[in-house]
């Protein structure tokens, strides 16, 4: 299982190698405005999904806007610590 941290070290990484595999670097690469687009997308599914679907279904879409968010903070430049320290 992969936590928020896992997933961060994991995407951080691949976007300092600027691994040319990874859907990650390409969505980083097109900058704040489309990833800002996607995690608006997410959150409406996570909404969607809590509201009218299985646990499962909307597990699933809030472990894809976890996912968009940290997208955000790395086309931002903006580190893990910078969001630690405002919870
Ligand atoms: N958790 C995710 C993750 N969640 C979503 N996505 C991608 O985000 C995009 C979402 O696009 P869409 O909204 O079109 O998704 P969808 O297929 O229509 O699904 P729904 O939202 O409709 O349910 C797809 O390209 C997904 O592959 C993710 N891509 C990667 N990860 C993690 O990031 C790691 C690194 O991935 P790469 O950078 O691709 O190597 C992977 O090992 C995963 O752990």
């Amino acid at each position: 299982m992969k936590s928020f941290d896992d997933l961060w070290h994991e995407l951080s990484a691949k976007v300092d190698a600027g691994d040319a595999g990874s859907g990650t670097v390409q969505a980083v690469n097109g900058g704040v405005h489309q990833v800002g687009k996607k995690v608006v997308e997410e959150a409406a599914e996570a909404w969607m999904a809590a509201e009218h679907e299985s646990t499962e279904r909307a597990a699933e879409e809030i472990s894809q806007l976890l996912y968009q968010a940290q997208v955000l903070m790395l086309a931002r430049g903006i580190a893990l610590d910078d969001v630690y320290r405002k919870l």
